[in-house]
């Protein structure tokens, strides 16, 4: 729970018609965080930027904005600003105009209004010279900078941004991503971003909220969501995983064909094993070793070298185990295991690398 929230969702419902959209969600974003949502598609994200914006009505529940319930307050009045996935940048007019608009609005004078603009081009690497440039004559990634730096001028206290990479090719999104990630550390606000897009997650955010059909399932840093998750669902969807229903008696952890070494290493994790009702093992591809004869790990399986997946740097093995599981390793290019299709081999790992997933769903607790 951060100290110092700027946004809080308390209890945030929403239906429509018997269809209940979000299911009375709790969530506290830290002042200046760059705080992402992800999730699949229909799981809910644009319902609560929807919400958070102004643009549709709660059925139940509280937004706060630090100390004001903003949740009643009309969108044009609320000091949020979002980055839409398709710009809205006014056609007819020029750079400048574009990003003076809000200026404008609030009758600011034509020079402060201009040296503003100017700073907001520089700040989003655009030359000064576009200032006089016409929207129409801009390409992708740089209406994108421009909408970015219209929503700067705005003052904001919190940006949102729905999905504004999506639509753009994949060089230009991962520069942008980085670009995205720099300017909020240059410009401190806080940044709150939807997207489907796991990787855009990964590279940009401090912490970062996992949906599933209308619910939080884990709000955690990249890390721990990654190497920690709190379901099958979260590990899947963080990306290539090997997973195994397992059961402990007498200390031993036992399932799908897993040998699992007694001792020290492997008994806390029988334990807590034995004490959930639904335990998996989690082990990522790029934790698994070949083994070598007379090698031993902490967990052990055997399987047949199913296939060889060269991707760029790293290269993936499928492993089919007795039990007709596919495993999953992965090696860096340089680290390649020496093998072909057809093989006989056992794999390891160590129990420091692997994590008991007890799938309980998670909600943050909000005070
Ligand atoms: N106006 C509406 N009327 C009825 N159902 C709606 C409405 N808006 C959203 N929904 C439903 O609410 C659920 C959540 O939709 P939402 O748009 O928030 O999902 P999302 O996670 O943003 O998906 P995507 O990634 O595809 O944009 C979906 O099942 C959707 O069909």
């Amino acid at each position: 729970m951060p100290a110092n929230p700027i946004l809080r969702l308390k209890s945030v419902r929403k239906t429509f018609g018997h269809f209940t959209a979000l299911h009375g969600i709790d969530l506290a974003i830290e002042e200046g965080e760059f705080f992402t949502i992800v999730g699949p598609s229909g799981s809910g994200k644009s319902t609560i930027i929807r919400l958070l914006v102004g643009m549709d009505e709660l059925t139940s529940g509280e937004i706060w904005l630090r100390d004001k319930r903003i949740d009643q307050i009309p969108a044009n009045l609320r000091p949020t600003c979002m980055v839409f996935q398709s710009l809205a940048l006014f056609p007819h007019m020029s750079v400048g105009q574009n990003i003076e608009f809000p200026l404008k609005l609030r009758k600011i004078d034509p020079a402060k209004r201009k040296a503003r603009a100017i700073e907001l081009l520089q700040l989003l690497h655009l030359p000064a010279s576009y200032y006089d440039k016409r929207v129409t004559e801009c390409s992708g990634g740089e209406r994108q900078r421009v909408a970015l730096a219209r929503a700067l001028a705005f003052d904001p206290e919190i940006l949102f941004f729905d999905e504004p990479l999506s639509a753009l090719d994949y060089r230009l999104r991962k520069s942008l991503e980085k670009e995205l990630k720099d300017l909020h550390a240059r410009t401190g606000k806080t940044f709150v971003y939807i997207t489907h897009s796991l990787e855009e997650a990964l590279v940009m955010s401090d912490r970062i909220a996992i949906m599933k059909s209308g619910r939080f399932e884990q709000i955690s840093d990249a890390d721990e969501i990654y190497s920690k998750p709190v379901s099958r669902f979260v590990a899947e969807f963080m990306g290539e995983v090997n997973l195994f229903q397992v059961t402990a008696s007498d200390g031993r952890i036992e399932g799908a064909g897993l040998i699992a070494a007694p001792g020290d290493a492997t008994s806390t994790m029988a334990e807590r094993i034995t004490a959930a009702r639904d335990a998996t093992l989690m082990i990522r591809p790029e934790y698994v070793q070949f083994l070598a004869d007379g090698q031993v790990a902490d967990f052990e399986i055997s399987g047949t070298l199913n296939g060889i997946y060269a991707l760029g740097s790293r290269i993936h093995y499928e492993v089919k185990t007795g039990s007709g599981q596919i495993l999953t390793v992965e090696k860096l290019r340089e680290d390649r295991y020496d093998g072909s299709q057809g093989d006989t081999v056992r794999l390891g790992w160590s129990a420091a690398s692997a994590h008991v997933i007890e799938d309980t769903p998670f909600e943050e607790k909000v005070a």
